[in-house]
């Protein structure tokens, strides 16, 4: 049985400077609900890859950030470690580490100790990732997307209660951009984890998250549900595209055709 928890992240009045410029301004009041995949959208520049970093407690913040009611500035870096599971956009560490060898460690490393239930949990991980062909290969072997997967294993591997991943699509073929995103948005479901999921593909997006941040020059400009946020007129205004937006009626997906740049 599932318990069923609401709480999640809490973001309130959240600004982040990198030295002395700031890049995000004053974020309002936002939450990321634990059993929902939330997509993080908005133009290169935006602010994504800011704010998982200062949610990853990377970067200096002002302003609230809570994790189920408690502040995380005030965990410690061993609690945030367990709790947080963060993928950057680009990862080229530990090439000469094997594929299961790496998902060990990243488990161990998340404070995971029991190395039979390691053991089993990695091995089913590889095996619903399709990645047991790759398993006993070096990380620095490995194309682009072979590695994006890898890197997505190794941030899911860790159980975290919040999970963020940074473009984990840009290098995945199309078979796996459409699997990795259903397994993450199974993983927020079946698990009651909260997903943030950075992305450019708007399609993508509006599949599989049930909640939309949109950011633009580092401001909020809109968030709710994908078809409340995604709208041609908003993305004129962020994007600065003329899109063609399908929300099918007989089940099939939504989608988000862009049509030109203005
Ligand atoms: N290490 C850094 N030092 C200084 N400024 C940075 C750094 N990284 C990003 N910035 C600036 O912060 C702003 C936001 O960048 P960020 O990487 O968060 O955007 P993004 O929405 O993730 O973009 P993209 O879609 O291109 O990945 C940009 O103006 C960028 O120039």
């Amino acid at each position: 049985m599932i318990e069923v928890n609401a709480e999640g992240l809490e973001i309130r009045d959240l600004s982040v400077s990198r030295g002395r410029t700031r890049i995000l301004d004053s974020l309002p009041e936002l939450r990321a609900r634990r059993g929902e995949l939330t997509a993080l959208l908005g133009p290169n520049g935006a602010g994504k890859s800011t704010l998982l970093q200062a949610i990853a407690g990377l970067l200096p913040t002002d302003g609230e950030l809570s994790l189920d009611g408690k502040r995380l500035n005030e965990l410690s870096a061993r609690q945030r470690a367990a709790r947080i599971g963060y993928l950057p956009q680009l990862s080229e560490a530990g090439a000469m580490l094997e594929v299961f060898e790496s998902l060990l460690l990243a488990r161990r490393l998340a404070g995971h100790h029991d190395d039979d239930a390691n053991l089993a949990h990695c091995e089913q991980l590889v095996e619903a990732l399709t990645l047991a062909p790759l398993a006993s290969q070096r990380l620095g072997q490995l194309s682009g997307g072979q590695r994006q997967r890898v890197a997505i294993a190794q941030a899911l591997v860790r159980e975290p209660t919040l999970l963020m991943l940074d473009e984990p699509t840009s290098a995945l073929d199309l078979h796996f951009q459409l699997s990795v995103l259903e397994w993450l948005s199974r993983e927020a479901r079946e698990h009651q984890r909260v997903v943030i999921v950075a992305l450019h593909d708007l399609s993508l997006a509006a599949r599989h998250a049930a909640h939309v941040w949109l950011l633009h020059t580092g401001r909020l400009v809109a968030c709710g549900s994908p078809r409340e946020v995604l709208t041609p007129a908003r993305l004129r205004e962020v994007y600065a595209i003329e899109a063609r937006v399908e929300w099918p009626q007989d089940g099939s997906p939504p989608a988000i055709i862009a049509l030109h740049a203005l």
